[in-house]
């Protein structure tokens, strides 16, 4: 875990400013702002339907902003080229819903993919330890020569973990990393986010409405209601607030 005394601006990975999108009269995000530090576990968490897909596709250009800003590493990504976008985007790794392996490839061929989608990037040589430095990372090397259809749901979320952790990116976004998996399996990726955050020093960005994670995983957390950044803190002091609205989130816990 980050150590919070020696924050300093220069620190930021990730910042979005006033972030607004509308579909006609539903304003879904109205005036969002977020800061990522350098090596910190940020959770967001809101409810079904405050926005926070709509701000994952903003954050990764595949939605435009209606105004607002986003910078990753002091780049304004919201004027990127295509290209510079690319080049970014292999400094942001997804855990997107569902692990999305390629059904036909094996894990090995599944984690050899995005070496070849960014072969500028990494010598060739190296794929082979690099297939097996992510798949050790996941605890999966004996997996490397089986099928997706072959692996339970909580394997299959690993090895997507070690496809984006192959390309050793500096940001990690997870979007619901334990939706649909059992209360164990969900504490052992839990438990993995912990200690790739510990191995490779990345930054994350976690999307759940998932209370146990977000109490193990965050170092701070912003509750996304009507729009907006509506509270921010640690767990331990967002759970204490008397506000119903952020009562809500903890209740039962
Ligand atoms: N392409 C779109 N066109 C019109 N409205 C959209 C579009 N995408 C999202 N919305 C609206 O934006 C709002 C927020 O949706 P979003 O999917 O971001 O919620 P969410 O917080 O991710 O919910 P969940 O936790 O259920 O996934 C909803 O009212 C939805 O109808």
């Amino acid at each position: 875990m980050m150590d919070k005394k020696h924050i300093t601006e220069r620190d930021i990975v990730l910042e979005i400013k006033d972030l607004q999108k509308s579909f006609g009269d539903n304003h879904v995000i109205n005036g969002f702002n977020l800061k990522l530090y350098q090596g910190e576990n940020l959770v967001i968490m809101g409810k079904s339907g405050s926005g926070k897909s709509v701000m994952i596709k903003c954050l990764v250009g595949l939605m435009e902003l209606d105004s607002g800003s986003i910078s990753v590493m002091d780049k304004d990504i919201t004027n990127l080229d295509q290209r510079a976008l690319d080049i970014l985007r292999a400094d942001i790794g997804f855990l997107f819903q569902g692990s999305a392996l390629y059904d036909s490839m094996t894990v090995r061929e599944n984690l050899e993919f995005p070496l070849r989608r960014h072969s500028d990037r990494f010598d060739e040589t190296n794929t082979e330890a690099m297939v097996m430095e992510a798949l050790e990372s996941v605890g999966l090397i004996h997996a490397i020569d089986l099928m997706p259809s072959e692996l339970s749901g909580g394997m299959q979320k690993r090895v997507a973990l070690a496809r984006t952790l192959i390309l050793k990116p500096k940001i990690m976004l997870y979007d619901e990393p334990t939706s649909g998996l059992d209360p164990i399996t969900s504490k052992e990726i839990i438990m993995l986010m912990q200690e790739i955050q510990k191995k490779y020093g990345t930054s994350s960005l976690i999307i759940t409405h998932d209370v146990d994670c977000a109490r193990v995983i965050s170092d701070r957390m912003i509750l996304l209601i009507d729009g907006t950044n509506y509270a921010e803190g640690s767990f331990a002091d967002l759970s204490k607030r008397e506000d119903p609205k952020i009562k809500a989130f903890f209740k039962n816990k």
